[in-house]
């Protein structure tokens, strides 16, 4: 019972396989079609360049009959020059086929490659938080490489080797058919069966193997970047030799999955090489056999044998060619699957033009989940949030907090009701256009390895250095960028990590300065800074704040007691709704009680 199970299971596993890398094969095609001028001069060329080095023995076959008569006949003559005339047009017509192949080739396959690339890369901007959460950065950027170099390997031996190998296995066999059909027939139905073997031992034996080897290649690299990229960590506990024993299990489970890939290779081309040599003694055994019962002579023989040996070679190259098809197909299917992977909130078909004007934001019966959850987070939610007006987001750790500035930037979509600015629902709208118009300064503000400057501008691309400094300067950030050696131009390192946490708070509010949008988010950004950054940090946003539409995300107190209203959130509802002082006077209120535990 349990060995059927099994079976099933791993027939199930060889269908998906199989679908799988038939997918692999038609994203490659449609993206060949993309570029038919230059699919079409690597396909002309290398078709041109095989006809004219299979009409090369022909030509020289033609000469020496010409030459082997009584030397100085004028016909034999004319002839055997037309011949060398001919050998060259098709020796100097095979390098310039070749040529304008090789060109057309590097044309579509680089073209294809950067297509890939980024399609690849906009398809993963788009993914869901979630999704980059918990996802490996280096794995990510390791399966996007791979697959686009993936490309270059398949272009190569698809294109360039087995579409020429194919077409002169065929021309042989239909030489050798019209030679002798009986023989014809035979190579041909061998040569199938030869080419359905190699697919076969391919998709069901050395395929599932190099997934499994490339899914330890992808773990390896999202561990030693996660482990180089939390090195301050490592450090800090002293457990160097802890990540390097982790790495020495990764590493053990890719050696062991990558020598079954290779032992896996190795075996199925000794099996098609035996496949080989029975085919050839088939078809040699076939030859001696018609000679046996008086059907062919001893010239025949050798004419099957000479052939014998010519689709042998081309057996051999087909066979090596098709597990590289396999090995690349291979390498892209992770890439393939992370297309497959749906992007967080889709943008409508047609959005609406978004400008936000007055700044006025209105939940109306909201009821959210995040995917994958059995809870709702809100349920039935509705307020609505007046254009200038300055509110705090306060409430236990869990409440929902988060979660409701995050279905104002469209990063989920609540599954019922509503969620407008100014009159607009922001499901009619596209993501980029709502977001550009949102400011936010988050708790630990994250900063590209890149200039001050260009950290800065990232909220208005192209403004100037005047701007830059003027917004600098709003965020009280202008000091200490001066006082740096390399002023503006000061590369911040990966994430922003050579400033302070006040420093790249700073910078955040600098940016949010820059992008002037109607709407800010503030989450929680004065938590963790000793009191003079807070201070600035503090007079920075206050700044900030003027004329906008404003959510601050608190968890202190202090931080929303000047705001115009508090929204207070208790399990995904928003139990309290006031100033500060009507909050405070309602006895027994949650306000109240953390107000009370905060001052204490
Ligand atoms: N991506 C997610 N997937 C599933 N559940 C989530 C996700 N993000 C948050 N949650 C859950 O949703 C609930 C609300 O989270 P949210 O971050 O909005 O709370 P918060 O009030 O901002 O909390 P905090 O003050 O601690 O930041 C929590 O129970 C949290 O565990």
């Amino acid at each position: 019972m349990s060995a059927s199970g099994s079976g099933t299971a791993q027939n199930t596993s060889d269908t998906r396989q199989a679908s799988l890398f038939v997918d692999v094969l038609r994203f490659v095609a449609r993206h060949w079609l993309a570029f038919p001028a230059s699919l079409c001069v690597t396909l002309a060329g290398t078709l041109v360049a095989t006809v004219a080095d299979v009409m090369m023995p022909v030509i020289a076959g033609r000469l020496v009959g010409d030459v082997a008569g009584p030397a100085g006949q004028a016909g034999p003559v004319r002839d055997a020059g037309w011949m060398l005339g001919a050998m060259a047009a098709c020796g100097f017509g095979s390098v310039l086929a070749k040529r304008y192949a090789y060109l057309g080739i590097t044309a579509l396959t680089t073209r294809v490659m950067q297509k890939i690339g980024t399609e690849a890369f906009a398809h993963v901007q788009r993914l869901s938080t979630d999704w980059h959460a918990s996802t490996f950065a280096g794995s990510t950027v390791r399966r996007l490489t791979r697959g686009m170099w993936a490309v270059d390997m398949l272009d190569d031996t698809l294109l360039l080797m087995l579409l020429p190998e194919a077409c002169l296995l065929l021309l042989t066999t239909l030489v050798l058919g019209w030679h002798w059909p009986a023989m014809g027939v035979l190579l041909g139905v061998l040569s199938a069966l030869f080419i359905l073997l190699s697919c076969l031992l391919t998709l069901r034996y050395v395929a599932p193997s190099a997934q499994a080897a490339n899914e330890g290649d992808s773990r390896m690299g999202a561990a030693l970047a996660d482990a180089v990229t939390c090195n301050a960590v490592v450090k800090a506990f002293g457990a160097e030799e802890r990540e390097e024993r982790l790495l020495e299990g990764i590493m053990t489970r890719w050696r062991t999955a990558t020598a079954l890939m290779w032992v896996r290779g190795t075996d199925s081309a000794n099996i098609q090489g035996a496949a080989v040599m029975v085919m050839r003694l088939a078809l040699a055994g076939g030859a001696v056999w018609l000679w046996w019962r008086g059907q062919a002579g001893a010239g025949d023989v050798a004419y099957v044998l000479t052939m014998t040996f010519l689709v042998q070679g081309y057996l051999r190259e087909i066979g090596q060619q098709v597990s590289v098809v396999q090995r690349s197909v291979n390498e892209m299917e992770e890439l393939l699957l992370l297309w497959r992977t749906p992007v967080a909130v889709s943008d409508p078909a047609h959005p609406v033009p978004f400008r936000i004007t007055k700044g006025e934001i209105r939940f109306s019966h909201v009821t959210f989940r995040y995917p994958g959850q059995t809870r709702d987070i809100f349920s039935d939610l509705s307020v609505t949030i007046a254009p200038g007006s300055r509110v705090g987001l306060v409430g236990p750790s869990g409440s929902g907090k988060s979660t409701f500035t995050k279905l104002l930037q469209r990063l989920y979509a609540p599954q019922q009701g509503t969620v407008e600015v100014d009159g607009t629902d922001l499901a009619t709208v596209a993501q980029s256009a709502l977001r550009a118009q949102i400011a936010l300064v988050p708790q630990d503000p994250m900063l590209f390895h890149r200039s001050l400057a260009e950290n800065i501008a990232y909220g208005r691309p192209g403004a100037t250095p005047e701007q830059i400094a003027h917004a600098a300067k709003q965020a009280n950030a202008a000091g200490f960028i001066e006082r740096l050696p390399d002023g503006y131009a000061t590369l911040v390192g990966e994430r922003g990590i050579k400033l302070s946490g006040g420093e790249r708070q700073r910078v955040a509010i600098a940016r949010a300065f820059l992008a002037d949008a109607p709407i800010l988010v503030l989450d929680e950004a004065t938590a963790s800074l000793d009191s003079e950054s807070e201070a600035q940090v503090q007079e920075a946003m206050q700044r900030l704040m003027q004329g906008r539409t404003v959510l601050v995300v608190a968890h202190r107190l202090a931080t929303v007691v000047g705001l115009d209203r508090i929204l207070v959130f208790e399990h995904g509802r928003i139990v309290e709704d006031g100033t500060h002082q009507a909050l405070l006077a309602r006895t027994g209120g949650l306000y109240q009680r953390l107000y009370t535990l905060q001052s204490l």
